[in-house]
């Protein structure tokens, strides 16, 4: 199976449009649906369902699940409506003022999870409400949990007025502008205090997207702390929508890539790929929530003056609750070159999706070279040749020279042709990863034994998988569809 390029087009598959060069979203062409009660389909889901009534159920699950962005801000939500119904209640508040930290910006606040809210019912115009209407005069301790358990604004973010972040950017000029995506554009400011900050205006889409663009990030980035992740420092939410970061002296990893490569010697170039790979291990396994980014790639690199790497931009990172086995999406967001082949063809996401795309960041620090030439040629493809018959030598960037660690390039090789395997159960987990890249894994050189241990013969044929056999070998884990 070759790995899908962007010309290359499923025929099942929804049309795409793009955003940006890379960057696209597929929009699922709605059909017949049939509708069925939400019990129905947490039974059994109809198979002739269309992908947008799924798609329903995806958010109504994340808005019944307290673990997902969309359920922890639903909860903010009931939080604010109950929080204003009690003040209209003389007596009620008394003790308890939620969301001080935020209170400046309390009304937009407010405003802003309405409209996130409509956002989303807008997406179930056929569905029941599934989540419990709850009695207008809740409990306090209730109203507590939600607070402490539940809302993403942390309250150590300070929340910026506008004029802060304008005499912070000398008003969004050009000079300060440090990058764009296809969400955003980001500039470089520096606070009163002196501190040096990145200032991403979501700016992209309409003032709804923005928002729920905006909400789904802030939902993620609450939960992330690692020295290899982004730091928000605060928001914005006067005149739009501002996440302000530390700022990450050298820019992102595909500047420098695709910029003169004289910084980035093979010592800066497996610091990153051991710190990326740490940030990954973290977003996955040992954060409080379980968190794919589904963006991994060169642009989302941060790297500070001294190369260590932080991964950012966590506008598409999903969480995925324990007992699912993967997630299944039906709006396909993400950059062209570093899809995993079952995320592009079935929509699947899961750790392993993020392996994949991590494996073509290792392609592009081994080689120098764009995830996407500029004929829009895939690495993998243009890598996979010289990977079979290790040819290290036509593999490396003709930057480097020769002046690199042999034994670690060789750990990094190896471990990019596992990570870029078509077969998802043929990749490493990234725990597994960290271990090839320091050359720790014991049998480095019979790795295809090691990874095939619970999975039998047939799914490691890699022609014959297909996302059916991935769900029905994996039965301890329920497969929720959606
Ligand atoms: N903290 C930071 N420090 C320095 N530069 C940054 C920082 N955050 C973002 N940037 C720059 O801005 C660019 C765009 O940022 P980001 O990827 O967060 O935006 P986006 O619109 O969400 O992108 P995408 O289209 O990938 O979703 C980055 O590639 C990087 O060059």
């Amino acid at each position: 199976m070759a790995t899908p390029g962007p010309e290359d087009h499923h025929p099942s598959r929804p049309l795409k449009t793009c955003n940006d060069a890379n960057t696209v979203t597929v929009k699922t062409l709605n059909s017949n649906a049939v509708l069925a009660t939400y019990k129905k389909f947490t039974c059994s889901l109809p198979s002739s369902a269309s992908a947008q009534d799924l798609r329903c159920l995806e958010v109504e699950k994340e808005r019944l699940d307290h673990s997902s962005p969309r359920g922890v801000l639903e909860a903010c939500t009931r939080g604010l409506e109950n929080e204003a119904d009690l003040e209209n209640e003389p007596g009620k508040m008394s003790g308890c003022k939620p969301f001080q930290s935020i209170s400046q910006g309390h009304s937009r606040w407010h405003r802003f999870f309405k409209v996130w809210k409509r956002g989303s019912t807008k997406r179930l115009p056929s569905f029941p409400p599934l989540v419990p209407i709850l009695s207008r005069r809740k409990s306090r301790s209730t109203r507590e949990n939600v607070e402490n358990d539940a809302c993403p604004v942390n309250s150590a973010w300070k929340n910026f007025t506008l004029n802060d972040l304008q005499t912070a950017t000398n008003n969004f000029s050009r000079e300060n502008l440090i990058g764009k995506g296809g969400y955003a554009e980001v500039y470089k400011g520096c606070l009163a205090d002196g501190q040096l900050v990145a200032i991403k205006q979501l700016n992209k889409g309409t003032s709804d997207e923005q928002t729920i663009n905006f909400l789904s990030e802030i939902g993620i980035i609450a939960h992330v702390n690692h020295p290899n992740t982004a730091k928000l420092i605060g928001y914005g939410v006067e005149g739009g929508t501002y996440l302000v970061l530390e700022l990450s002296s050298l820019g992102s990893l595909g500047s420098l890539l695709r910029g003169s490569k004289e910084k980035l010697d093979w010592r800066a170039r497996y610091k990153i790929i051991l710190g990326t790979a740490d940030g990954l291990i973290y977003l996955h396994e040992h954060c409080q929530r379980r968190i794919i980014h589904r963006d991994i790639k060169a642009d989302n690199i941060l790297l500070t003056e001294d190369f260590e790497p932080q991964i950012c931009d966590f506008g598409l990172a999903k969480w995925l609750p324990k007992q699912w086995s993967h997630h299944h999406i039906s709006k396909f967001e993400g950059t062209f070159g570093y899809f995993a082949p079952e995320y592009f063809m079935h929509g699947i996401v899961d750790e392993k999706t993020d392996v994949f795309s991590f494996g073509v960041l290792l392609l592009e620090l081994i080689t120098g070279r764009q995830a996407l030439d500029d004929s829009r040629r895939s690495l993998v493809l243009w890598a996979k040749p010289f990977l079979d018959k290790n040819e290290v030598k036509e593999l490396v960037d003709p930057t480097l020279g020769d002046n690199y660690d042999q034994q670690e390039m060789a750990c990094v090789l190896f471990t990019a042709t596992i990570c870029v395997e078509q077969n998802p159960i043929r990749r490493p987990h990234m725990s597994q990863v960290i271990r090839l890249l320091k050359g720790e894994e014991k049998d480095l050189n019979c790795p295809k034994q090691i990874l095939r241990r619970t999975y039998s013969e047939e799914l490691l044929d890699a022609e014959n998988y297909n996302s059916t056999k991935y769900l029905v070998h994996r039965p301890q884990r329920i497969a929720l569809v959606s």
